[in-house]
Order: C-alpha cells, then structure tokens, then sequence
C-alpha cells in the first residue's frame, strides 16, 4: 500500500498564504489530516487555519528571495531601530508579505506594468525604518504614517480571526449551528461585521491585479470582439425573414447604406440623454455599495423605478401626439448600428482613461497588460464623471428601458402588421412577462450593487457593448419574432405558462433578495434562522435557505422564466429559443468565473459549501 506523503511535519516552521490574498505570513504546523489533506497552522498572533499544500511554502526559500528583493530595492530599510517584539513580527511579515506580492506580480503582469505595481506594493508594505536624516523627514513622515496604518489594519485582521477562530475551536472545522441560537454571539456577530471590512481591506491592497484570462484570453477577446457584433447583426437580418430559422444560412448583407440612417441615430442619442437627466435628478434613495478594494464605498443613486415610470409617461403621451413607434420595428438595424457606434466611442474612452486611473481603481480581472483583452474586458473598476457611474448607468438604464420600449413598438407593430385592434396573446405574454423582469430589476435596483459586475467586472467593451446592444437588441427577438410569426395560444397554454413564469420568478426573486439582505445586514434578525459558513474574510457564506438548496437558485429562477419567455412563440423556430439557449451558455460560464472567484476569496470555506451544497443551478442534476 502507498503511504501517503506528508511535506510538512507538526511543528514545522513554514509560510501560510493569508487566505484570499497573495500575503504569507510565518506559520506553524499544527497538524495534517489525511482526510481532507489540510494542514492545520497557526500564525503568530494565534490565529488557527486550515491551509492546501499549495498554500504552504517553506520558510528557508521565501526568506532567501525575500531580502534580495528587499536588499535591492530600498537601502533604507537594512537600518535598524528598537521596538516591540510585536513590532518586530508584524514588520517583518509584511515585509515578506510585500516580496511575496511583488513576485506574484512580476510573474503575472506584463513589463509595462510591472514596475509601478511593484511601486504601489512597496510603498504600501515596505517603509523605511528611521527618520535620521533632515531631507528624509517628510516623505518618512508619509511613510510612518503608512505603516502604522498598515500595522493597524494588519492587528484589525488579526483580531477578525480570533473572533472567527473561537466558534471553529468549539464547533469543529466550519460553524453549522442555526444563528438563531447565537445569544451573546449577536454581538460578535455585529462587530465581526465591522472587523471584517477592515480585514478585506488589509488583505486586498497586496493582492495581485492580474487574475487568469476569462473569455478564452488574448485570441478569446479578439474572437468576441468580432463574433458578438457579427451575432447581433446575423439576428437582426435573420429576424426579418419570412423563414428566420438560426440554422440557415444568413441572408446577404443588405446594400452597405442601409446600415446608416443619421436620424436613427439622434434618436438613440435622445433616448440616453433623456435617462441620463432621470438619472441625476435627485430623486430617489442614495444607495451605498459594497466596499471596494480601495477602501472606499461609492453611493448609487437608485431611482430605476421612477426612471422607467416617467419614460413610460413621455411614451404614452408621445403615441398620444402621433408619434410613430414602429418606426422602432421598421428601422432595427439602423438603430441597432447607431447604438453599436456608440458603444465602441464609449468603450474606447472607457480604456483610455483606465490607463490614468489610479491602480486601486482598477478591477481584478481586465488588466492583463493585452491592450485587446482589457479594452474587451475593462479595466477600470467603478468609471465615474463627478457622481455619474457609467457602468451602473449603462447596466440599469438606457438598454433596460430600451428593451421595454422596443417591446412595446413591436406590439404596435403587429397590430399595424396584421390590422390587430390588440396584440395577440402571445405579445402580450412576452412583453409582460419581461416588462415584469426589468420593472422588478429597477424596484430592487439595490440589489445590483451586490452582483458580479458592479463588484467585480471592469467597465470595457463587453460591458458597454452587452447592455447597450445586446440587451435591446437581442433580448427583444421574441418579440420581434411574433410581430412576422403570430403563434396563437390556448387558454390552458397561457396558464400554464404564467405559472411557470411565476414559479421563475418567485425563485429568483426571493433567493436575490436573500443573499442580498445578507450581504447587507448578516446580523439580520430576519435571517437569523439561516445557517451560515464563516470564512477567513470574515465575511460568512449562507449554506441554509435558498443557497443551500443548490449554489445559484437565483440562476435557476431566472433561467426558467427565460423558459416561460420563449414558449409564447412556440416551436416552429429556433430564433425565438434563441435567448434560452444563450442564457443557459451564459448562466453556466458564469457560474465556473464565480465559482473561481470565490474559491481565490474564501479558500477552504468554499470548499466546505461546495461540500455541502452540490448542485450548482439545478438541483440533483447540474
Ligand atoms: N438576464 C440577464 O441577461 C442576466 C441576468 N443575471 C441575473 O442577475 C443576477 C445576479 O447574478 P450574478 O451577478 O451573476 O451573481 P450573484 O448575484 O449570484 O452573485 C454571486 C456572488 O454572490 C456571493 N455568494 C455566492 N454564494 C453565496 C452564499 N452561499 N452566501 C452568500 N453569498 C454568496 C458571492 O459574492 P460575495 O461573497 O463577494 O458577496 C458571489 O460572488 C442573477 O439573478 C442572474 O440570474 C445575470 C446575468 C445576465
Ligand atoms: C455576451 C455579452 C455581451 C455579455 C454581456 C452580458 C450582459 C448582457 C449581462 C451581464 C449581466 C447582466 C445583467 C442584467 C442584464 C444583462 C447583463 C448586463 C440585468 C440588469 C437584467 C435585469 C435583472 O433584473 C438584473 C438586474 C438582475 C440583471 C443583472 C445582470
């Protein structure tokens, strides 16, 4: 039989990765399970964690590189001066921790970046140590006060996992117990909150800002920078054909003038501005976001709900006045092109003012030095001019009215098509159903600030491009689809779609919200009958409730409404099953990105609710 190896022995003397963070820190070997093959260490303020070999290096290499590095780039610090033990530990562990973080960038960033990265990490981490001479006095000011500050935030963390540790050395590896029975834990639970935002902030600064390349990396982003534009267009034409099959062959492209019309295009500048002047009206809640890797919390105006009333108002009484909305059906492409023109200026702006962003502004993933990746990925993180966040902006509102809008038009359409006193019922069905979909997207607008693109996503081309194009002009294909393809449903058809459609609905609604109270509020007494998993963020993950039930019920709901959505149209065509095959692509790959992305943040604890929770999206089968 093969003995199984173990690298490190029980009192050891190794460096531990600071789980979530490129960061080592000097650590003991406690003990090895066989089992879960984790290392039980302990760091030197006491703090116990469960680490993978791969999170574990040996101390007598990392030293080696770490005071070459240090050795070469400030002089300054090879003088001494006394201070506390604790001081002593703490400086030399950032220290490491800096050299350690430097290498992780210079091994994943390109050389262009490289060196003010490396800058940032060591302005951040390494500080000299004595203030002897006159000259140096100002700039060591600044960095004594950088250092302390880490020092601060360095103990903050600490002091996080020895609130953290307690439960886990009571209750075994993860804390399973319902919150309900917490009693005086309540209070922890509160100041854990607080702790753990300065914990996220102590670790992040160091993190590496290069994460693996999405997308199929630097050929990926070259390929869906001309396959998603191509996409859209074959729609579009397919859309109008007597036969608009997906399989068929696209029909030719129509003479090249027929892309252009100026009009078009001043009326989808009239639309943006208009939702832009709804935006900044000081109606509504001021939102605050998540706390960024900076440091900082931005606030949203969030008043989506008012924006689509009065938009649809100003429809109302512009139909009223004769205003002709099916214009909208009759030039699709051309507005379709305009709004791509536009998203290509917003984008190219979008990359070049990231290249003056400040590096704490930047997003996680869009900075892999590829000019194509990150101008398709995005770099900057939140864009803003003054109050405006661009990236919000865009998400909630121009293409997500739009869609509504162009739905609408292409009830009108029909009725014009096929001399229709009232849209067919499967119009109706589709326009309702997804009327519903953006209305409870703008009631609940909030909730966005907690979803993936607004916390972690850059603002790049696929962004701008997917909600200024994408979403109007491909999420509205079933509509279109009925105004040339009328599908006349039954009675107990309809039925049984609107339950359907609710049944989605009510799953995404209520695990959304779920998670987003949570994030919110953890010590919400609402929730206080969910059971949670903590992890060494300090943030804990819900493993009761909906997201126990499989790790994106949110997914599920959404993707069986986006079932409820396309059955109106029937089967006669793939075209308008187009979005539920697109959405099931889309789900899935974001779902593997998330998944990567919490298990980089959480570690071992994601793999605790990975353990627990099996299914992904649906339960019992994916
Ligand atoms: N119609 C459309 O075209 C699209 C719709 N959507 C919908 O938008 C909504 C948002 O989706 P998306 O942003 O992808 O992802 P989620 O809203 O599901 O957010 C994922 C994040 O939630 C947190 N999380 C994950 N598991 C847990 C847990 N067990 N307990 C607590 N927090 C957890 C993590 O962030 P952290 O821990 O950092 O808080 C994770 O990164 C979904 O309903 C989706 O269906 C999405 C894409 C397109
Ligand atoms: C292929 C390509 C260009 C991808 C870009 C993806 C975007 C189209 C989507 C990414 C996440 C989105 C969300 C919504 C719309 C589509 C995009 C932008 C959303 C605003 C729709 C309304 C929902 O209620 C929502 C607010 C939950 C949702 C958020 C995510």
């Amino acid at each position: 039989m093969k003995m199984p190896v173990v690298k490190y022995q029980k009192g050891d003397k190794v460096m531990g990765r600071w789980p979530g963070s490129n960061l080592y820190y000097e650590v003991k070997v406690l003990s090895f399970d066989t089992t879960s093959q984790l290392y039980t260490v302990i760091y030197k303020d006491g703090t116990e964690l469960e680490l993978k070999e791969q999170d574990i290096k040996s101390a007598a290499g990392f030293q080696t590189r770490s005071r070459s590095r240090s050795r070469s780039r400030s002089p300054g610090r090879r003088r001494s001066r006394s201070r506390s033990p604790a001081r002593t530990t703490r400086r030399s562990s950032s220290r490491t921790a800096a050299a350690v973080a430097a290498a992780a960038i210079t091994d994943s960033v390109p050389s262009s970046h490289r060196e003010t990265r490396l800058k940032d990490n060591l302005e951040v981490r390494l500080s000299p140590l004595q203030q002897t001479e006159a000259t140096e006095n100002n700039s060591n000011n600044k960095h004594e006060k950088q250092e302390e500050k880490q020092k601060e935030e360095n103990n903050t963390a600490n002091k996080v996992n020895e609130v953290d540790a307690e439960p886990e050395k009571n209750q075994g590896r993860y804390n399973l117990r319902r919150r309900k029975d917490d009693g005086a834990a309540k209070e922890v639970a509160v100041k854990q909150e607080q702790l753990e935002e300065e914990a996220k902030k102590a670790a992040a600064p160091a993190a590496a800002l290069s994460t693996p390349l999405d997308f199929g990396g630097k050929i990926g982003a070259y390929f869906w920078l001309l396959f998603l534009p191509a996409w859209v267009l074959f729609l579009v034409l397919q859309v109008s054909q007597g036969d608009p099959s997906l399989v068929n062959f696209p029909p030719p492209l129509p003479p090249l003038e027929d892309f252009w019309d100026t009009q078009a295009l001043g009326f989808v500048i009239l639309w943006i501005v208009f939702q832009a002047v709804l935006y900044i009206l000081p109606v509504g809640k001021l939102s605050e976001g998540m706390l960024l890797r900076s440091g900082e919390r931005l606030k949203y105006r969030t008043n989506g709900f008012f924006a689509i009333v009065v938009s649809a108002v100003a429809v109302a009484v512009a139909v009223h006045q004769g205003v002709d909305l099916t214009y909208i059906h009759s030039h699709f492409l051309q507005l379709a092109v305009a709004t791509f023109l536009i998203s290509v200026l917003l984008s190219i702006y979008l990359y070049v003012r990231s290249r003056y962003a400040p590096t704490e502004k930047l997003a996680l993933g869009g900075n892999s030095g590829n000019v194509v990746y990150d101008f398709f990925k995005g770099r900057e993180l939140n864009p803003r001019i003054k109050d405006f966040d661009l990236k919000f902006f865009c998400e909630m509102r121009p293409g997500l009215i739009g869609w509504c809008l162009i739905n609408f038009a292409m009830a009108l359409a029909e009725m014009k098509k096929h001399d229709l006193d009232a849209p067919s019922n499967s119009m109706i069905l589709v326009n309702l159903f997804q009327l519903l979909y953006v209305m409870d997207g703008l009631w609940n607008e909030e909730a966005i600030l907690t979803t993936m693109d607004l916390m972690h996503d850059g603002f790049g081309f696929m962004l701008a491009f997917g909600d200024l194009v994408w979403v109007p002009f491909t999420y509205t294909m079933q509509a279109y689809y009925l105004v040339i393809h009328p599908n006349p449903l039954s009675l107990p058809a309809v039925t049984a779609i609107l339950i359907l459609k609710f049944v989605g609905f009510y799953i995404f609604r209520k695990s959304n919200s779920e998670k987003n109270a949570f994030r919110r509020n953890p010590s919400d007494p609402n929730l206080s009958y969910l059971k949670t998993i903590p992890t060494a963020t300090g943030k804990s993950l819900l493993v009761s409730g909906w997201w126990g039930v499989v790790r994106h019920p949110n997914y599920l709901g959404d993707l069986i409404m986006a079932l409820a959505w396309s059955l109106p149209c029937g089967f006669s065509h793939l075209l308008p099953w187009y979005y539920m095959i697109y959405f099931i692509i889309l789900l899935v790959h974001r779902d593997s990105r998330d998944m990567s992305e919490c298990r980089r943040k959480y570690g071992s604890a994601w793999d605790e609710y990975c353990r627990t929770v099996r299914y992904r999206i649906i339960p019992r089968v994916y």
